[in-house]
């Protein structure tokens, strides 16, 4: 990138950079090494001719969109495929992905659910029977779970399986509209085969929810199996290429075997023999969840060098009438609203790399019979993926609005990276749902802490709360950090005590529960901010770097705990010992932080080393023609492939000559 001719205020930011970017660089990909194999991954990919697309995919229609994605993920797969075998090298799908898609891949639900589910929740002999076959792509597969009457609730589901000792069959029905199957990634016309997830009798006696491998088409054809209704549900708001379906069955007949079985079993006389715990069935979406944290941190990376590279570049206003427009960057208020963007991706890598590492914890020793780390890391997992997936579309959508008019154009590609960005929020567990998850935890907790039981690692924070809630306030970043433990024990006692209040007054727990529902939403929020908070300020003064690289992370994680305490500060008075000179003094902490900041910031989203294949933006590009591109972009719209639109024949001319009679 180094020899591309850029824009001269780009150059100047860069010259200006405190610190070492590809130290910054190596340290976010885990070394200089990693670096190295990314970088010659992508240019691989992105020197695919095959791969790129002459015409800007939004001026196709749905149909040839949807083709033209299809026809890439083969090639992707190919290259993909031959490049492992010969590096012997697992990349990150996603940050190529979308590159090559600009939104996301109709093999999504295939990498990301269809395989993982079967490793999951097969037993070796049906790993060994599709595994194989599903890694190599000789069957494509999708997770079929959400139905159009349920999707949170999934012990609501109705798709039905019904055990038939004779032939030792399940059958699948979805006897009503609301149990077809809605949404599953793939499913529309690229699938033939899912992980259905429903609901299990044994001579008319309901065992739960079950996952099923099912195959839906004929792999030779293509066409549906008699006894499956199935088909695409049509466009949205982004994923547009990910190829959401519908799904129902009819007297649908597949083996025995198909039920997915290290956890619960039915055996060929139809007994059913019960796992070691049933929550064990939802473990593709624990392990998506923990994903979906680290997606996070990548789409406000792609939209954080969008905005400050094109907020360097562009000029609008004086603030000093005597002296030239400035570049909008200059504006505090600008930098207010970017470099929490920044430091929201360092903060979501960071935690994502501990709960990946709790993640595979619990697993280990789920393999070993041990389920007590499992509440926990449930737990967590779901309020870390609320708050991160909604702040993530926060931060996009701020940065989308930084960039002016120009943000709201489809070639800044900010609107499509808040449409796959604000999906996350939905989808793998509405975020509403999963905080109230985490709720029933804190409660629980709670409660635990006052009968004197020592909590697990991530809640201990509320029996030091309760040992001494008079903490004297300090404005430091430990300081904050306890601050923040101090608002969520608080706001989890007052969810706690208003329940009981309900109860008191006669309502039932449920009513109860509901009553408060709101306290234990925020409760369970203010949780997820402090191990935000807690989590990557440890990573951060662990982290061995340069003195000035460390410097500036701690510039970064500083600003994302100030910035935090100043939105909340409300909280803060209520429910810890912050006082207002204290919240004036964070104020002018954080002014100094974006000030610190500023000179680095281009150098810092440089640091992310999105090319810019992957931004596939008009404003975001390394070399800062912005003006260039948007007009290049704009000149492609077969619109400006004419001097004169037939409609003008059709429609203005005949319509000015009536209004001359
Ligand atoms: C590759 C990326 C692309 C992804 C594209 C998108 C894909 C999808 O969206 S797939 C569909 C995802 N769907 C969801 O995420 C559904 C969300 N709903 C649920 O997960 C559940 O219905 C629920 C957790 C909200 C409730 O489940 P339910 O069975 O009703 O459980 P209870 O509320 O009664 O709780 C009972 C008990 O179980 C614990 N628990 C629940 N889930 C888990 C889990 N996954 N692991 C461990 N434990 C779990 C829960 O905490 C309760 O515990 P106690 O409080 O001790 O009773
Ligand atoms: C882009 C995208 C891709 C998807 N891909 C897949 C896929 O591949 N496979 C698949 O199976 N599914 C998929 N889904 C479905 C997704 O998992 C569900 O939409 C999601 O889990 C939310 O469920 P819902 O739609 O039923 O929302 P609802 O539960 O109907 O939510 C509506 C409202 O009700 C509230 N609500 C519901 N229950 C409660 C409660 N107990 N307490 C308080 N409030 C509540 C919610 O907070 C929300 O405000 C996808 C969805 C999207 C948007």
């Amino acid at each position: 990138m180094a020899n591309v001719k850029c824009n001269p205020d780009l150059v100047r930011e860069r010259a200006k950079c405190s610190f070492d970017v590809n130290e910054l660089i190596h340290l976010i990909d885990g070394g200089e090494n990693a670096t190295k194999e990314k970088r010659h991954f992508e240019e691989t990919i992105f020197s695919v001719k095959e791969l790129q697309d002459a015409v800007p995919e939004e001026y196709l229609s749905h149909k040839d969109r949807y083709e033209n994605a299809v026809r890439k993920a083969t090639i992707l797969r190919d290259v993909c495929r031959e490049y492992m075998k010969k590096y012997n090298y697992k990349p990150n799908r996603f940050r190529v992905g979308h590159g090559v898609f600009k939104d996301v891949s109709p093999f999504l639900l295939h990498d990301g659910m269809f395989v993982a589910t079967i490793i999951g929740q097969g037993t070796p002999e049906q790993q060994a029977e599709w595994l194989p076959k599903a890694e190599n792509m000789q069957i494509i597969g999708t997770y079929a779970q959400t139905e159009l009457g349920h999707g949170s609730f999934i012990r609501g589901l109705e798709t039905r399986a019904t055990y038939d000792p004779k032939t030792e069959e399940f059958i699948l029905n979805n006897a009503t509209l609301s149990s077809f199957k809605w949404w599953p990634g793939g499913l529309g016309s690229t699938v033939n085969h899912c992980i259905v997830v429903a609901q299990l009798f044994i001579n008319g006696k309901s065992y739960g929810i079950q996952p099923f491998i099912v195959q839906i088409r004929d792999l030779n054809t293509h066409k549906p199996l008699p006894g499956v209704k199935v088909g695409e549900i049509g466009p949205k708001m982004g994923f547009q290429t990910a190829n959401n379906g519908f799904l129902g069955f009819e007297n649908f007949r597949i083996p025995r075997m198909n039920m997915l079985m290290k956890n619960a079993q039915v055996l060929k006389d139809g007994t059913f023999v019960k796992g070691m715990n049933e929550k064990l069935t939802y473990g593709t979406m624990v392990m998506v969840r923990v994903g979906i944290v680290g997606d996070c941190s990548l789409n406000t990376s792609l939209a954080a060098t969008i905005a400050v590279r094109y907020s360097a570049v562009r000029h609008q206003s004086k603030i000093k009438a005597k002296e030239p427009e400035v570049q909008i960057l200059d504006y505090v208020t600008q930098q207010h609203k970017l470099f929490i963007a920044i430091a929201s991706s360092h903060v979501f890598r960071n935690v994502y790399s501990w709960l990946s590492k709790s993640y595979l914890n619990v697993m280990k020793d789920l393999a070993q019979g041990k389920q007590d780390h499992l509440p926990e890391l449930h737990a967590t997992a779901c309020c870390l993926k609320a708050v991160c997936s909604r702040d993530a579309g926060s931060v996009v959508e701020e940065c989308r609005l930084a960039c002016g008019g120009h943000g709201y154009m489809t070639s800044s590609n900010l609107p499509l990276v808040y449409g796959f960005t604000i999906a996350t929020v939905t989808y793998e567990g509405e975020q509403t749902v999963l905080l109230l998850q985490t709720a029933r935890y804190l409660v629980k907790a709670w409660l635990a802490a006052l009968q004197g039981k020592v909590l697990a690692p991530s809640v201990s924070y509320l029996s030091d709360w309760l040992k001494n809630d008079n903490v004297r306030w300090q404005n430091t970043p430990e300081g904050i950090v306890k601050g923040f433990q101090h608002v969520a024990a608080g706001k989890v006692k007052a969810a706690y005590d208003t329940i009981q209040k309900y109860i008191k007054l006669g309502k039932d727990y449920e009513d109860a529960w509901n009553l408060a529902s709101v306290q234990l939403m925020k409760a369970s929020e203010a949780h997820s901010r402090s191990i935000l908070c807690e989590v990557s300020w440890g990573e951060v003064i662990r982290t061995s770097a340069s003195p000035n690289l460390l410097q500036v992370l701690k510039q970064l994680a500083q600003l994302y705990l100030v910035y935090w305490t100043l939105e909340t500060s409300g909280d803060f008075l209520v429910y810890s010992n912050i006082s207002k000179d204290d919240i004036a003094i964070l104020r002018e902490k954080y002014e100094e932080l974006l000030a610190a900041i500023r000179p680095n910031a281009v150098g810092l989203v440089d640091a992310f080393d999105l090319r810019d294949e992957i931004l596939h933006s008009t404003l975001g590009s390394y070399d800062g023609r912005v003006y260039e591109r948007l007009m290049e972009e704009a000149l492609k719209s077969p619109l400006n492939q004419e001097s004169v639109n037939a409609s003008f024949h059709k429609y203005l001319k005949p319509l000015m000559e009536k209004a001359k009679l």
